[in-house]
Parts: C-alpha cells; sequence; structure tokens
C-alpha cells in the first residue's frame, strides 16, 4: 500500500486525522510520504491523492471501479437516503445521475443564464443598499439561482420560507461529523446505542438534525403540488417531474421519493458551494488589490462602464477568466472533495490499493501543488499567462464529477463580473486610515469559507450601475 505516518496498534490512525481542515494535514503528510499516502482506520483503507495526475489516472481513466462512495449509516439517519452524493455506485446512482444530467448539462444551462443574469442584477442592487451585510446577499444569490432552476420558487423578502429550511440544513452540515470517517460510520453498531454512551456523538447529532432535512425534502415538493394544481407554478425541475409522475403514475422511472431526493440534493450540494466560492473571491480580492484592478480595467474597456456583463461578454474578458479560475486554485470551496470507494483490489505506480479503500482526492494539495504552480500560495491570475494550467480538481472527478458544475461555473463567473464592474472591494482602515486587513482563515468542514472578515464596497462611480431603479422586488 502506498506510504504513510507511523500508526497505533489496531485503531491505526484514527486519532492522527483531524475532523476539521483535514485537507492541511493531508496536505503536510504529502510533503513528507509522496503525492499518494495511505492512512488505516478500523475496517477502512483510506488512500488520499494528493496530485491531480494520479487523481485523473485513477478516478478518470479507471473509473469503472473507482465510482463507489463509502457508506454512511450517518447520512441515512440524517435523512439523506435517497441522495445522488451519498448513493453506492449502481442502479439508483445511474438514474439519478440521468436524471440531474436531464437539467445541468451544458446546453441546457445556457437557459438559465437569464435567470443568473436577473440575479446577478439583483445582488448588485442589494450591495448597494447595504454593503456590510455582502454576506448575506452573496448567499441569497446563490440560493436564489437553484429555487429557481430547481423549485420554480423566486425568493420573497427576508423571511423566504425556502431560505429558513435551507438555513437549518446548512447548520446541521456544517455541524454534523464528516460522512464516512465518523466513529458511527467506523462501529455501525454504536448507531444503535443510547446517546449517552461515548462515541455516539454523530448518530446523535444525525438524529437531531433528520427533522430540518426531512423538511426540505417535503416542503417543496408539497408547495411545487399546490402550485400546480392552481396552476401558478413555473417551469423547473420539480414542476416538469411532477407533472411526469401525474402524467405517467407508476409507469414513471422516478418516484415521488427520488424527486424529492433530488431537488433537496442539487440544493444540498449547489447553495452553499457556490457561496463559499464568492466569498473566497471577496477575500482575495481584498488582500489581492492588483488582479482586482487589472481585471476591472478589462472589464471597463469592454463594456465602457456603462453597464453590467452579460454572458456574452466571457469570450472577450481572458483575464477575468483568469481571475475566476485563480479564485477556484487559491482555496477550494471543496477542499478535499467528497470521498471516493475502490471497488476492486488494484495496483498504481507499484502501490497495492485495497479493495474497499475509501480514496480521497485532496483538492487543496492539487491547487498548491508546487511541482505545478510556482508561489501556489499567492493569488496571481497572470499565472496562467506564463502556462500554468487552469485547475482541473475543483469539481471532482470521472463518473462521480459534479453534475451541476455548468450552472455552478456561470453562476460564479457573473457574480464576479458584476461585482468587479460595479464596486471596488477594499480592507476596513482603522482610526489612523490605515488599512486593517483580514486573515488569510478558513473554516471547513465539507465546504470551506473564510472566517468571517469585514471589507468595503464601494461603487466604482457608475451610479447607473448601482442606483438605478430595475423594478426588480
Ligand atoms: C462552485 C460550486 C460547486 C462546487 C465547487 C462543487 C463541487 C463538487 C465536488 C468536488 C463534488 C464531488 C465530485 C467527486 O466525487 O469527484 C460534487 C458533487 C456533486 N455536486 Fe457539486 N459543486 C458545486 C455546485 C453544484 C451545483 C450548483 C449543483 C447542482 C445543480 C451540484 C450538485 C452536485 C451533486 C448532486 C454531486 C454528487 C454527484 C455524485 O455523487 O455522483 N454541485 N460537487
Amino acid at each position: 500500500t502506498p506510504p504513510g505516518p507511523p500508526a497505533d496498534p489496531l485503531i491505526g490512525h484514527m486519532r492522527m486525522i483531524p475532523e476539521h481542515d483535514a485537507h492541511l494535514f493531508y496536505h503536510e503528510l504529502s510533503k513528507k510520504y509522496g503525492k499518494i499516502i495511505s492512512l488505516r482506520v478500523p475496517r477502512r483503507t483510506l488512500i488520499i491523492l494528493n496530485s491531480a495526475k494520479a487523481a485523473v489516472d485513477l478516478l478518470e481513466k479507471r473509473s469503472s471501479i473507482y465510482s463507489d462512495r463509502p457508506s454512511s449509516d450517518v447520512n441515512t439517519l440524517m435523512g439523506f437516503a435517497s441522495s445522488l452524493v451519498f448513493f453506492p455506485y449502481g442502479e439508483n446512482f445511474r438514474r439519478h445521475r440521468r436524471l440531474l444530467n436531464q437539467y445541468f448539462h451544458q446546453k441546457k444551462c445556457v437557459s438559465y443564464q437569464g435567470v443568473q443574469e436577473r440575479e446577478a442584477h439583483r445582488l448588485i442592487h442589494s450591495l448597494a443598499a447595504s454593503p456590510e451585510k455582502f454576506e448575506d446577499h452573496l448567499n441569497r444569490y446563490s440560493a436564489s439561482i437553484i429555487l429557481n432552476v430547481a423549485h420554480g420558487h423566486q425568493v420573497q423578502g427576508e423571511d423566504d420560507e425556502y431560505m429558513k429550511i435551507a438555513e437549518d440544513v446548512e447548520y446541521a452540515i456544517t455541524h454534523c461529523a464528516p460522512p464516512g470517517s465518523n466513529l458511527v460510520d467506523m462501529f455501525p453498531f454504536l448507531k444503535d446505542m443510547p446517546s449517552w454512551m461515548p462515541g455516539t456523538f454523530a448518530a446523535k447529532q444525525a438524529r437531531l438534525f433528520r427533522p430540518a432535512v426531512d423538511r426540505m425534502h417535503d416542503y417543496p415538493f408539497e408547495d411545487a403540488k399546490r402550485k400546480l394544481a392552481a396552476g401558478t407554478s413555473v417551469e423547473s425541475l420539480l414542476s416538469s417531474e411532477l407533472e411526469k409522475i401525474n402524467r405517467e403514475g407508476e409507469n414513471y422511472m422516478y418516484s415521488t421519493e427520488d424527486v424529492k431526493g433530488a431537488t433537496a440534493i442539487v440544493y444540498t450540494a449547489g447553495v452553499d458551494t457556490t457561496f463559499c466560492t464568492l466569498l473566497i473571491f471577496m477575500l482575495a480580492m481584498v488582500l489581492y488589490p492588483e488582479a482586482q484592478v487589472k481585471a476591472q480595467e478589462e472589464l471597463d474597456r469592454l463594456t465602457g462602464g456603462t453597464r453590467l456583463p452579460t454572458f456574452e461578454d466571457r469570450n472577450s474578458l481572458p483575464y477575468l477568466e483568469n481571475l475566476v479560475q485563480e479564485t477556484y486554485r487559491w482555496h477550494s470551496s471543496v477542499p478535499s472533495g467528497i470521498p471516493h470507494r475502490c471497488m476492486e483490489d488494484d495496483i498504481y505506480e507499484g502501490m497495492f490499493i485495497p479493495k474497499g479503500s475509501i480514496v480521497i482526492a485532496n483538492t487543496h494539495a492539487m491547487m498548491r501543488d508546487e511541482d505545478v504552480y510556482r508561489e501556489p500560495d499567492k493569488f496571481d491570475p497572470g499565472r496562467y499567462d506564463r502556462g500554468e494550467p487552469h485547475p482541473v480538481s475543483q469539481f471532482g472527478f470521472g463518473r462521480r464529477i459534479c453534475p451541476g458544475r455548468h450552472l455552478a461555473d456561470a453562476s460564479v463567473w457573473i457574480a464576479i463580473a458584476s461585482i468587479l464592474t460595479a464596486y471596488s472591494i477594499e480592507p476596513i482602515t482603522d482610526n489612523s486610515g490605515k488599512p486593517m486587513l483580514p486573515s488569510e482563515e478558513f473554516e471547513s468542514a465539507i465546504t470551506s469559507r473564510p472566517k468571517p472578515f469585514k471589507c468595503r464596497i464601494t461603487p466604482r462611480n457608475k451610479e447607473q450601475l448601482t442606483s438605478h431603479d430595475s423594478g426588480l422586488p
């Protein structure tokens, strides 16, 4: 098996693996033991891939045996039993991938650009009204796009029911134990033990969060049914699937459970990831003003500073493209990916990978690989003009690659292009006018975001972009 640090007897490396920021720990190990390392925990071997080449060689080129997921009783307890993200490789996986691909393949996503441009305008207006609440606005932007295309719901005001449900689920996800590598997943008998038993924490949390996750599955479905009956529904994944169920009944290949699971996972997997990516962008802009100014100059040359950009402008903005790619690379919003599972014994570069191994594509290490990127910790969009490659791992690999990547990338691009056209993002200053730079620190569970920070968001003398009333609610 691949090399790794010395292990404890019986429990292997269990005590070493941190519950948070595991990507940093794996990255450090890779500097000592090599790009491919292995760790042992009871009942499982973990193989960590710290180079893009190894991930492509295994998860893509040998995807027929590397596309399974580790089982997690905790996810089932939490209510994610019909969720593509956690399905083992098999019939359900294939059916749900097909369902999502229908709605999120590259060409289909062009039809969502109108929604994305409209939401980007709305974002620019909200930032003008209350720049200090930029986190809320970016969260709402990310949620609104998904809720529009998947649920047919337009977010209304501060206390929108969908947003409340989502907030609860987001809390659950950022506070639950890591799937597949917590004590309950390693010792499944613990899930049936009383909650005062040591080691049962993950199961206790999962039960606590279950009602929020259930509500996220049920509420949108019932709401869509009501709207369909009242003739007020807007075209979306949910309304189209509901119509097919109504029309074809039992004969239809997807059940109510399937459709509930698919819409809920699109929300769970799609909102927080997009939101975190945009927060990472904001932090990069505060810390790297040079890159920001260069992108703004390019945008101004194209738009004359009199309009917000549209998707038609994308190919004419090479520096901005590099800045978006650098946002993905500099700090990944899913820094250690989602674990795959190897289904057969395998050998790679002379190393044995046993059947059943959990295979982690450590995106963070790939993005900061010193063999590929010079000064990898620096945010520098110019690196791509010097021949360094755009990152490849932000959306995962092979048959498990993120099915929402085209939608996500477009949401990220139009938000960044619009914000840089309308605003300058700068550090706040102290009493003497000295800039107070935020720290380059992140908090990570499955997703990763900068620790809360403040910044100044000022309009770039283009009143018409930020203040005109476009009639948006
Ligand atoms: C910037 C935003 C996003 C990032 C960085 C991201 C990243 C990822 C990553 C790294 C994976 C794991 C891939 C693997 O296992 O190799 C994944 C899976 C997934 N993503 Fe995304 N994602 C984003 C947005 C979205 C959106 C918008 C949707 C829905 C429309 C979505 C739906 C999913 C689903 C359903 C899976 C599970 C796929 C499977 O298990 O087969 N994601 N994503």
